[in-house]
């Protein structure tokens, strides 16, 4: 019989190299945090998992994993009961939105629900290998053999800023529409994505819708999204809706808060889609009722794991409300775990979000593939990852080296001050 007592677990902070993606708080640090989770068995065998590596999250990580050792790996429920023991420092919970993320409002809640997701994932994979069962399994079986993903679009700058140690990459910049298109073309040729999400909120809405236009016309017919992170008015987020709704396959987020959501939903005759107002299950009942979002952009990091995704997908299920996926920047753990739970999901009818192509490491022997857009869901047992030991300790390395213990915790107002001394976050609604 096979013993599933944790008998250790294993906290390995990581920075990642990032490269200089705009949103409307500022740019892309050149690294980001992210933490690596091991839980280890008494029979050896090890589950990962990955979640935010800041420091608020690291500091409840920690408390955490201490009060793992001895529970079961398949106490998958208990990993909440646990949370809940885990305080959170009042310091941490201001109810405004990420300096780093732009996934709604932080609470203190949310930044527990968003380390069980790491541990809940580990567990996870640890229990599918004592098991001989693919992740999926555990979660009720795949509906489907892979799961689209869209091409996730970003303003870049071709470089970081002058002076800040960073790597390059080969996708350019992309300031304008031509830039734009460019970078989906690349997008379209490398991971075969047939769907194309534009993150704005940048520059002002005609340059955005400029850029959108320019997209509808490279690529016709195929499903587009703008993505401003709440940085409209209501009469902004109107405007934008009618010159593009021909085109737009949803619009997501384009003013902040529910209120302004239903404002928009009301007359937008285009479908809103949300990471920002629905964040957490306290959030829905409002959101829903008042029609405010008609796609959940679900996070299995921040709702708390793979089966509180399901859950948010049955609760979407009976509202009639979609249901898609969001991503901020994360390793092929992230991917793995995002694309065993959409492989469950019934009514996933929208290609997901997904940073990894914008990631050029990762800490597996082997990358994950996108084919066609799409990623294979594995049958191998747990998540069908591998951990490579030596690109952990590398990017641990980077996290311990002094130099860049500024980067430890993302914060893209920061990273945008280096280049601009003058930016401040800009003040909602933007324009
Ligand atoms: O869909 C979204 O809102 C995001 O993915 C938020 C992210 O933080 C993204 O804007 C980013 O990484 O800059
Ligand atoms: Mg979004």
């Amino acid at each position: 019989m096979t013993d599933l007592t944790i008998t250790d677990v294993r906290l390995t902070p990581i920075l990642v190299a990032d490269p200089p993606l705009l949103n409307t708080q500022g740019l892309h640090q050149p690294y980001t945090p992210r933490l690596i989770i091991e839980v280890v068995t008494a029979d050896g065998i090890t589950g990962v998992g990955e979640t935010y590596g800041d420091a608020k999250y690291l500091e409840l990580a920690r408390p955490f994993a201490e009060r793992l050792a001895g529970r079961q790996v398949s106490d998958l429920n208990g990993l909440f009961t646990i949370a809940d023991s885990v305080s959170v420092d009042a310091s941490r919970v201001d109810h405004q939105v990420d300096v780093g993320g732009l996934r709604g409002i932080q609470s203190a809640d949310k930044l527990r629900l968003s380390v069980v997701s790491g541990f809940e994932v580990a567990c996870l994979d640890a229990l599918g290998k004592a098991l001989g069962l693919p992740v999926h399994a555990l979660l009720g079986g795949k509906l489907r053999d892979s799961v689209e993903y869209s091409a996730y679009l970003f303003y870049k700058n071709a470089e970081h800023p002058p002076g800040v140690p960073g790597e390059r990459d080969d996708w350019g910049a992309a300031l304008a529409p031509a830039g734009v298109v460019a970078q989906a073309r690349l997008f379209h040729e490398r991971y075969g994505f047939e769907s194309f999400k534009l993150k704005g909120g940048c520059f002002p809405p005609d340059e955005e819708i400029a850029a959108v236009r320019a997209l509808a016309e490279a690529f016709p017919g195929k499903p587009l999204r703008l993505d401003p992170n709440g940085a409209w008015s209501v009469e902004t987020s109107l405007r934008v809706a009618a010159e593009l709704k021909d085109v737009l396959e949803y619009l997501e987020d384009p003013a902040l808060g529910t209120p302004a959501m239903a404002e928009v939903a009301a007359r937008a005759g285009v479908p809103l889609a949300t990471n920002m107002c629905v964040t957490t299950f306290a959030e829905i009942p409002e959101a829903f009722t008042t029609g405010a979002v008609q796609v959940v952009l679900s996070d299995h990091h921040y709702w708390g794991g793979l089966r509180n995704t399901q859950q948010l997908a049955a609760i979407c299920r009976t509202f009639g409300v979609g249901v898609s996926m969001h991503s901020n920047t994360h390793l092929g753990i992230s991917l793995a775990a995002m694309t065993h739970v959409a492989a469950t999901v019934p009514n996933l009818h929208h290609a997901c979000d997904s940073h990894y192509p914008w990631q050029s490491e990762d800490v597996l022997t082997e990358r994950l593939t996108f084919d066609a857009g799409h990623v294979t869901v594995s049958d191998a047992p747990g998540l069908g990852v591998t951990l490579d030991p030596d690109k952990v300790a590398r990017l641990h390395r980077r996290w311990l080296d002094p130099a860049y213990a500024h980067l430890r915790d993302r914060d893209d107002g920061a990273a945008m001050r280096v280049l601009d001394p003058a930016w401040v976050t800009p003040a909602v609604p933007r324009w």
